[in-house]
């Protein structure tokens, strides 16, 4: 089948194509979904609605700071000329996978308690003793949405009780990871921007939290650029190999906003104050090489045998006896995680009032409206 690349979609021949009864059925169905499936699903959904009911999108593009207006007309104009029967059939196919997830677990899990993720912009597999969490948006240079934040929690929390010995955080396509989605900011709820704050900061809590507590020794796999929170995380992974094509960058003055991941403790602590100050005060993107002798990071490899080199020695340490690695990391974690779950706390708490200020909010709609890039 052909994709649609926006949406990753399939494009199917006439012959399998849905009738009006059962994309009416998958309408009503939707409804009845048990679980909300999240907002990136919902705007597939409301996509392939519009083009399935009326056809190629036909109405004016919202103004840009029309946040929401915009974001589904983005969406309904990214399925391009996907005639009314094939988005017919997308449709009842993703209600289907949805009704299906929210009756009944996969009887495929690989690990008793894993629950696969809610949407394909997370891969997670297991093999030779490494636990591979793949962040695989790689057209939103795997920009983290609200679900992939989830998502990576529930990975981590299955991971952690695997037979797995390693855990492994790595991207698809050219980037490691372009940070937070900023269209996750786009989607208001009713309680309005307060509440949006309140609730992003509470997630962005609990996802730190997986970090400073997961068990296992935790390897960032870095095969590419990283910006933001896939920056500043990094501080708590055991382990960072990256490509010599990688970079870090914490843009966060220029999007108005301030550190998170604990990295306002842990990157003065790897790299010293003065260093920390100019990547997290003024956003200075380090080289590989850079990031390396700051500490950073662990090893840089030759991108031509970046994945070659960094899944044998992989592979090798996968073998060590998995609670003697353990053990040692609970060693060296424990004296700091009081201290560290403190840090995410007041980090979360400030940005809570950084994302309701101007300065945010304009960074914000200057990117959506293509006028600010990093
Ligand atoms: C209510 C609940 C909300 C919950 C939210 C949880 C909150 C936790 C938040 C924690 C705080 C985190 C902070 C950060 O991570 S700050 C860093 C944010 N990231 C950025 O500012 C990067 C923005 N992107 C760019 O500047 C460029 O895209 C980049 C330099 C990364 C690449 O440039 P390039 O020219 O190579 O590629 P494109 O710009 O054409 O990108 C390709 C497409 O990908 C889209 N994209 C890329 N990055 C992002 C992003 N971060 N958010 C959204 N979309 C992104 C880009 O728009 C292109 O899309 P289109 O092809 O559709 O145009």
């Amino acid at each position: 089948p052909l994709q649609v690349p926006a949406l990753g979609l399939h494009v199917r021949g006439p012959a399998m194509l849905a009738s009006q009864k059962d994309f009416n059925n998958a309408v009503s169905q939707v409804k009845l979904l048990k679980e909300d499936p999240g907002n990136e699903v919902k705007l597939k959904l409301y996509a392939l609605y519009k083009q399935a009911t009326e056809g190629p999108c036909n109405v004016p593009k919202p103004g840009m700071l029309d946040f929401i207006n915009k974001t589904k007309w983005d969406a309904w104009n990214a399925l391009g000329s996907l005639s009314k029967e094939a988005a017919r059939q997308n449709y009842v196919d993703l209600v289907s996978r949805l009704s299906a997830s929210s009756e009944s677990p996969s009887p495929e899990a690989p690990a008793a308690d894993r629950k696969q993720p809610e949407s394909d912009s997370l891969v997670v597999t297991s093999e030779d003793g490494i636990t591979t969490i793949r962040l695989n948006r790689p057209a939103k240079k795997n920009a983290l949405t609200t679900q992939m934040y989830h998502d990576i929690i529930a990975a981590l929390q299955a991971a952690s009780k695997d037979e797995s010995a390693i855990t492994v955080l790595t991207g698809s396509g050219d980037y490691y990871c372009s940070g937070n989605d900023l269209t996750n900011f786009t989607h208001l709820p009713a309680g309005g921007l307060e509440e949006m704050a309140r609730s992003a900061a509470a997630l962005l809590r609990d996802f730190v939290n997986c970090f400073i507590d997961f068990p296992k020794p935790l390897v960032a796999v870095v095969n590419g650029p990283a910006v933001g929170i896939s920056v500043t995380i990094l501080g708590l992974f055991d382990v960072v190999y990256a490509t010599d094509r990688a970079s870090f960058h914490t843009p966060f003055s220029h999007l108005g906003q301030s550190p998170e991941g604990c990295s306002s403790y842990t990157f003065p602590k790897i790299m010293g104050s003065s260093k920390a100050a100019e990547m997290l005060l003024f956003g200075k993107k380090l080289t590989a090489q850079e990031a390396c002798a700051q500490g950073l990071v662990t090893e840089v490899f030759p991108d031509g045998t970046f994945q070659k080199e960094v899944w044998a020695r992989l592979k090798a340490y996968s073998k060590l006896p998995p609670n003697a690695m353990r053990i040692s990391k609970q060693i060296i974690r424990n004296r700091e995680k009081e201290k560290l779950h403190a840090v995410n706390a007041e980090e979360s708490s400030v940005l809570r009032e950084r994302w309701q200020s101007d300065e945010c909010m304009n960074a914000i709609a200057s990117f959506l409206s293509r006028k600010a890039k990093l």
